[in-house]
């Protein structure tokens, strides 16, 4: 069954056709990689996909509900959240609060909880909490949950960006360049935590990357955009293989 159904996107920003009928179809659970070239359109498909901008065309569903004319945050309460190719993590607060705004997200208090710091609102800390260090946990950052986050090394700030995508709860999370800027040994175990994750939280994850070997690796779908539209799309051992993306991608 299709979590994510995308038929025919496209959006122009004057004269420029940055996605052009773009069709993306991703099964619940399905590990899925979004590649191309510099400026192919990948980040504007993860900003169609999250309402920051609206589509020129084409239709947008999640679980069946249409997700075009929506703002970010009702997507985001639909089910999508996702990270950036540039950190964006509340640097001066601690690694455990900024897992925690993204639970508050979910569960907000009410005035009267939140100033009177009634009987209910402590205990939604402590179960807040407690959520919060158990994601940590699953990126190996709970040892350092007081930490402030702009203290943390650049490859653990990547994870605490998609650990606190995944406190959003979502059913798809979409991860722009998650290894960007990570050194090989780095990248190969954020490859791993992802694996992990999605097995351990059962969710959807479409993934934008550079390096097709590495989407290849872990990817069971992949779609491959070049001037906003579809070069190809299919398995990675498929996309791989056609000529076309070897002479547009690969530049052979
Ligand atoms: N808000 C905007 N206004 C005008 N042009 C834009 C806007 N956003 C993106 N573009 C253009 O759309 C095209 C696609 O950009 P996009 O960032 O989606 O590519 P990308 O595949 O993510 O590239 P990269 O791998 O370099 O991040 C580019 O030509 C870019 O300059």
């Amino acid at each position: 069954m299709n979590l994510l159904e995308v038929k025919n996107l496209g959006i122009s920003f004057g004269g420029l056709r940055a996605v052009d009928n773009v069709n993306l179809l991703i099964e619940k659970g399905q590990l899925y990689g979004l590649i191309g070239p510099n400026g192919a359109g990948k980040t504007t498909v993860f900003n169609l996909l999250t309402g920051v901008y609206r589509p020129t065309d084409g239709t947008i569903k999640l679980d069946g509900v249409d997700l075009v004319g929506k703002s970010p945050s009702e997507i985001c309460k639909s089910g999508i959240a996702r990270t950036f190719q540039n950190i964006r993590l509340f640097k001066k607060m601690t690694v455990l609060d900024n897992v925690k705004t993204a639970l508050h997200n979910q569960q907000g208090y009410s005035l009267a909880e939140s100033f009177l710091h009634l009987g209910s609102y402590f205990k939604r800390e402590k179960s807040m909490d407690e959520k919060a260090l158990e994601i940590l946990k699953v990126f190996d950052l709970d040892g350092q949950a007081h930490y402030l986050a702009g203290n943390l090394p650049y490859g653990k700030q990547r994870k605490l960006e998609i650990a606190r995508g995944l406190a959003t709860n979502p059913k798809l999370l979409l991860l722009d360049e998650p290894a960007a800027g990570m050194n090989p040994n780095e990248t190969a175990e954020l490859m791993d935590t992802i694996q992990l994750v999605r097995k351990r939280y059962g969710i959807t994850i479409l993934l934008i990357e550079h390096d097709m070997k590495l989407v290849s690796g872990i990817c069971e779908k992949i779609l491959v955009l070049n001037f906003g539209m579809e070069l190809a799309a299919g398995t990675p051992e498929d996309v791989l293989n056609n000529p076309e993306v070897i002479t547009a991608y690969l530049g052979e």
